[in-house]
């Protein structure tokens, strides 16, 4: 799989090169402040990631960068150049692919065009020109076999595959088509130990070519996995912020359960 990746990564990246740089990125919609004071850089090669409970402001972070909502504060750099992003597309062409946890995917629609959604094969230049139906077939089948992802029948509805299938086929989509950086939005959340295992193997293989990955979770035992830099936000803001050879996965989950709170909680219940 790492093949196929590095085959249409053409980008060269270097390891560690910084792909998207935050520096203070805040957001407010109205009067609530739904994040602040946000730093994080997304490396070329490495996985950046994201936890905290709900409402942490994790959501709102992926608005951000993928181009949905603009920021309040702060600066963003994309490729070392400030930007601020006023629509979805503009995040595209810049590179940044997202993917979500509930797939914008066409259940009824077969695998091989749901893959190609948006950015079809035609016969030919102009825009009208015919599907290449045939050749988008082939493409598709070939990319995720070379994924080692097995699907029965490439003209099976993709509603047929199961969460973690999807969510394989949408980083091999993503990859294909040319990202640099890849957002994952909770990609194993609602899927059992198994499928969570297989969507973990391919956000490995993204970063093993050479892209920088954002992680989103809430689960520390995944993130530990993958994860090369950790942030973890509370209410908006991150209450830790360290890399993979300065945190334990210990340290991650007594933080991500409440730490100091959980300990609070435990004197209040004793009886
Ligand atoms: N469009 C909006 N208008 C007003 N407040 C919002 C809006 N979107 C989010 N918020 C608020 O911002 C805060 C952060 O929300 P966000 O959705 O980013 O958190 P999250 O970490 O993604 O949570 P979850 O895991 O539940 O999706 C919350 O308090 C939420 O109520």
């Amino acid at each position: 799989m790492t093949d196929t990746i590095a085959e249409h990564a053409a980008h060269d990246l270097k390891a560690g090169t910084p792909l998207v740089e935050m520096e203070g990125v805040g957001k407010s919609y109205g009067a609530i402040r739904a994040l602040e004071g946000i730093n994080l850089t997304v490396n070329a090669g490495e996985v950046a990631c994201v936890l905290g409970d709900n409402g942490a402001g994790k959501s709102t972070l992926i608005k951000i960068i993928s181009g949905l909502h603009g920021h309040t504060e702060g600066t963003l750099r994309v490729d070392g150049q400030e930007r601020k992003f006023s629509s979805p597309r503009e995040s595209l062409d810049a590179g940044i692919a997202t993917v979500y946890q509930d797939l914008a995917v066409v259940g009824l629609m077969e695998v091989w065009r749901n893959f190609f959604l948006g950015s079809e094969i035609r016969k030919g230049k102009y825009p009208m020109a015919p599907l290449d139906i045939k050749a988008m077939r082939e493409v598709a089948d070939a990319e995720l076999q070379k994924m080692g992802i097995v699907v029965k029948d490439i003209n099976q509805p993709i509603g047929t595959l199961s969460g973690g299938q999807r969510q394989c086929v949408a980083i091999a989509r993503a990859v294909y088509f040319g990202a640099r950086v890849l957002i994952l939005d909770e990609p194993t959340a609602a899927l059992g130990v198994k499928q969570s295992g297989v969507v973990l193997k391919y956000t490995a293989a993204a970063r093993d070519a050479g892209l920088g990955v954002v992680f989103i979770t809430h689960n520390p035992h995944h993130a530990y996995l993958v994860g090369d830099h950790f942030i973890i936000l509370k209410l908006g803001r991150r209450v830790l912020d360290k890399k993979r050879s300065e945190v334990s996965l210990e340290e991650l989950t007594t933080e991500m359960a409440g730490g100091q709170e959980l300990a609070e909680l435990s004197h209040e219940l004793k009886r």
